[in-house]
């Protein structure tokens, strides 16, 4: 029964008219909690009025897919499931109402993806599926309930049986496959991180760890064949058929076995493991069940999944959390994005810091696999200053590993690590490109214990390589209570003091507007090294010697000052992106200048690439032409 209510209560959030209006009268309607968190009560008349709507289309569901269509629309639909690929995570639009946003995750996919992966873990574990046990949780997005309803319906529909953890978090959800007792087959967290409230998406973890790229490819491939073998509406997101896609998963939801569905709450387990964590790793001699009492430590979870960290984790540890905000998960994110890469996010904590006179201000993003930490002088550590926190805390437990990097760290952080006895290994972009770095130096023999990425996603070895926001976020408030109890200073004031920071730091993101834009891409990092090599390698421009994704070229400043530039691919999007650092006032804009050159002499002629912002970027105006 609450699978069915759920599914017709999200069928709502689908229904005709505009997706604000809809979401709008459910925020009105009395029985409706707000946030949209819990599924309508029995009774509610709303949930009639939505299950008479779903009834009506499950009928033209079943009209909407003649076969004679079916081959083009077969085409059509595994091309969708691939779009929904976005490295190692599934990412989609799942609300409509955003002009240029059709709907790209619906429940019917959300039901196939389910499907494929219940299949897909059945043949890893070689167990049949009906003896799979799978955890379900979600961030606070608007679409997570109906999402997470319909992957349940599918997991179901091959004979697993699933747990719905509600609210919960990315670490969670792995812990979930890891804790005594719960030990899940695989774990899957509805979440599309920071993004605004529309998208969507999923992470799959088994105790291994997340899905990697190849298993993503191999989940959606299987989901996009099961669907077009089913009697299901083929073309995902089509306007007309979008409504009788939730129908659907409705009927099936309705011939699934409802016993295989349990509700557990499992974030009390989890809280309690990240106490027993901060307690371990304080051992406070004389209140060890309280370690942070006499500590003043904030929150500012950003209206994400966070909040339970101030309120189940650090208060009952003693700490006081007042001036904590945003702790409430809201999925409309009315304060900042969740995100600590996040200039608004950063300063919000920054200010609540200041006015509370808090020890420690914690930022998380909304699944809470990234965070940040605001000093008790105000200053934002995220970014490279957080991975050399991080690095410090990590190298006096073990001396000299190896610490990995994605590939726009500064130089004065290579130079920190290094100065600490460790090993700098910058890699790629892609916290997932540089947990994987980790896992295989530490199986080729070299000692790496800490990954972490300048977005905030930080992993260590010690913790399952897992990338987790609470945990980075723990060994700093235990570092501070640590120098505390030593009689030492301010941990992250005392910690950072030798860290060089660059004087200007600037990213540009340039848009490949050609519809190839792979091949695009390409060609213009070849020309680009050609061009630094032919032209500007005697001179003050030296390409690293490793690189691992585009070029990353040593500048030379003069008077022993030195900067560095990074142009790249993103890894999700049709961009170039230009990274900037420079120990000089104005180094960056004659970086930018030079780059700007060789996109006019080199590129600009041929292919069609928005570089507005270099004009602005290299102070030489905005651009004339188009
Ligand atoms: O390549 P970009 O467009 O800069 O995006 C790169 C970023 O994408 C996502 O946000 C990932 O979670 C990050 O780990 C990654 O670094």
């Amino acid at each position: 029964m609450a699978l069915l209510s759920d599914v017709v209560y999200r069928a709502a959030l689908l229904g005709p008219g505009p997706s604000q209006s809809r979401v709008a009268h459910l925020r009105a309607c009395p029985l409706v909690p707000t946030p949209l968190l819990v599924p309508c009560q029995t009774g509610c008349t709303l949930t009639a009025h939505c299950a008479s709507r779903a009834r009506g289309r499950v009928i033209s569901a079943a009209v909407a897919s003649p076969p004679a269509e079916r081959s083009g629309q077969e085409v059509q639909t595994i091309a969708s499931y691939k779009k929904l690929q976005n490295g190692s995570d599934v990412r989609g639009v799942a609300i409509d109402g955003v002009e240029g946003e059709p709907l790209t995750l619906t429940a019917n996919s959300a039901y196939f993806i389910g499907a494929a992966l219940a299949k897909m873990l059945a043949e890893r574990l070689d167990k049949p599926t009906k003896d799979l046990k799978i955890s379900v949780g979600r961030d606070p997005r608007l679409s997570g309930s109906l999402l997470s309803s319909s992957i349940a319906a599918g997991a179901m529909s091959e004979g697993a049986s699933v747990a719905d953890f509600g609210l919960a978090t990315t670490p969670a959800m792995f812990m979930s496959c890891i804790l005594p007792g719960h030990d899940y087959d695989g774990a899957i967290i509805i979440t599309a991180s920071h993004l605004p409230y529309n998208r969507n998406g999923f992470k799959f973890f088994t105790k291994e760890g997340g899905f990697d790229t190849k298993d993503i490819t191999y989940v959606l491939e299987s989901a996009a064949h099961m669907h077009t073998q089913a009697d299901a509406p083929l073309v995902l997101g089509a306007d007309d058929l979008k409504y009788t896609d939730s129908a659907w998963v409705l009927a099936k939801a309705l011939q699934v076995d409802g016993s295989r569905k349990s509700d557990v709450d499992f974030m009390p387990v989890y809280s309690q493991h990240l106490r027993n964590i901060i307690k371990e790793g304080i051992n406070h001699p004389d209140h060890p069940d309280t370690p942070l009492k006499g500590f003043h430590i904030l929150l500012d979870a950003g209206n994400g999944g966070g909040g339970f960290l101030a309120t189940s984790v650090l208060e009952p540890l003693g700490a006081s959390i007042e001036g904590s905000q945003f702790l409430e998960p809201d999925g409309w994110f009315p304060n900042h994005p969740p995100n600590p890469e996040d200039r608004a996010a950063m300063n919000a904590c920054v200010r609540a810091v200041k006015a509370a006179k808090a020890d420690l201000g914690i930022v998380v993003d909304t699944d809470v696999d990234r965070s940040a930490v605001v000093g008790s002088n105000g200053a934002p550590i995220n970014s490279n200053r957080y991975i050399a926190l991080m690095a410090t805390i990590t190298l006096r437990k073990y001396p000299g590993s190896t610490i990995v990097t994605d590939s726009v760290t500064s130089n004065g952080l290579a130079t920190f690590i290094k100065g600490l006895g460790g090993k700098h290994y910058r890699y790629r972009r892609g916290y997932k490109n540089v947990i994987s770095k980790g896992v295989d130096l530490n199986k080729e023999g070299v000692q790496t214990e800490l990954m972490m990425e300048t977005s905030g996603h930080g992993a260590m070895k010690e913790n399952h390589f897992l990338d987790d926001g609470t945990y980075s976020a723990s060994q700093i408030i235990i570092e501070m209570v640590k120098r505390r109890l030593e009689g030492q200073g301010d941990v992250t004031v005392d910690l950072l003091k030798d860290l060089q920071e660059p004087i200007e730091s600037r990213e540009f993101r340039l848009r490949i507007k050609d519809k190839d834009y792979g091949s695009v891409g390409k060609v213009v990092l070849d020309r680009f090294r050609e061009w630094v090599k032919s032209g500007r390698e005697e001179d003050d421009w030296t390409l690293e010697s490793e690189n691992y994704e585009g070029w990353r070229v040593v500048v030379d400043e003069g008077n022993g000052k030195q900067g560095w530039l990074l142009l790249r691919a993103s890894l999700h999007d049709p961009l170039l992106v230009l990274n900037a650092e420079s120990e000089i006032n104005s180094g960056t804009c004659d970086m930018v200048g030079s780059v700007l050159d060789f996109f006019e002499e080199e590129i600009l002629t041929n292919y069609d690439i928005d570089v507005e912002t270099l004009y602005e970027g290299s102070s030489r105006g905005t651009l004339k032409f188009s």
